[in-house]
């Protein structure tokens, strides 16, 4: 994994575009991620965990949104399940080409290991195979906020029975404390992680036009209107939770 640290907006910028998923990001994602996310480590291992429970033999698992595919290396760290295949999708070029590389990597240090395809391309336009685990893994807040319901549709349609969604995102908050003193908590957490004010300043206007967080009961709602038949919360730290959605 790349060790660059991340110091995308460290530097007053005179105008701050919006955030894209572009060579330089990928760079510096996996320390970005890390230094941003509350319980992003503890979130990317258990998945692992959690899908080993819902894998179905010989059906797909899916990690969409994958960016250097680190989902689908906790994936086929954990899930033994005969004849399980990884596919993991990203529309970031520059993502895809550095996923590849890093999967390579795990190919030559482990035996066994699950097949993975990494496939270039939108999820709104994915045509679904049959599949036992799905994550979702803060990918659905980037997503436009009017696509959300006919996808997770999509994808309930796709899931076999005992599979699951494994939902994550940052969550908003409808009661405005709440929302203010997570939001508040969240920065303490980028600043003890070496942050500027000016880079968690310049970041928050890069990604509020391109990512747009929900609430959790308008996950609930939304989760239960595609279909899905329970929504079990499994994970928060913070402003980030993850979600469990069973068919
Ligand atoms: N329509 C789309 N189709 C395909 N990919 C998309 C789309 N929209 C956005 N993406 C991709 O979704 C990813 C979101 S990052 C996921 C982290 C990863 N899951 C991780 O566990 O490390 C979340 C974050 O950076 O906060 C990016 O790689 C985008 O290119
Ligand atoms: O940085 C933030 O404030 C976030 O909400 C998370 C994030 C992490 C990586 C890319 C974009 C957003």
């Amino acid at each position: 994994m790349s060790k660059e640290p991340d110091r995308l907006f460290a530097q007053p910028l005179p105008q701050v575009p919006d955030f894209a998923f572009n060579e330089d990001v990928v760079r510096v994602f996996p320390d970005m991620i890390k230094r941003s996310v509350p319980g992003y480590p503890t979130i990317v291992e258990n998945l692992g965990v959690l899908a080993a429970q819902f894998a179905q033999p010989h059906s797909v698992l899916y990690d969409l949104g994958s960016s250097l595919g680190a989902v689908t290396q906790a994936l086929r760290r954990h899930v033994r399940t005969d004849g399980c295949r990884v596919i993991a999708v990203d529309n970031s070029a520059a993502m895809v080409e550095r996923c590849r590389q890093y999967l390579n990597g795990q190919d030559s240090m482990f035996q066994e290991l699950l097949p993975v395809e990494v496939v270039e391309g939108d999820i709104l336009a994915l045509q679904f195979q049959p599949a036992s685990v799905v994550a979702l893994n803060f990918t659905l807040q980037f997503i436009a906020p009017a696509e959300r319901l006919a996808l997770l549709g999509r994808i309930r349609q796709a899931l076999l029975p005992g599979g699951a969604l494994i939902l994550s995102e940052k969550l908003r908050f409808n009661d405005v404390e709440e929302h203010a003193l997570l939001t508040d908590l969240h920065i303490a957490f980028k600043r003890a992680n070496g942050y500027s004010e000016l880079e968690i300043a310049q970041k928050r206007s890069a990604i509020e036009n391109v990512m747009k967080p929900d609430s959790l009961e308008e996950h609930r709602e939304r989760l239960l209107a595609a279909g899905f038949s329970k929504v079990v919360p499994w994970f928060q730290c913070l402003n980030f939770a993850s979600l469990i959605a069973l068919p």
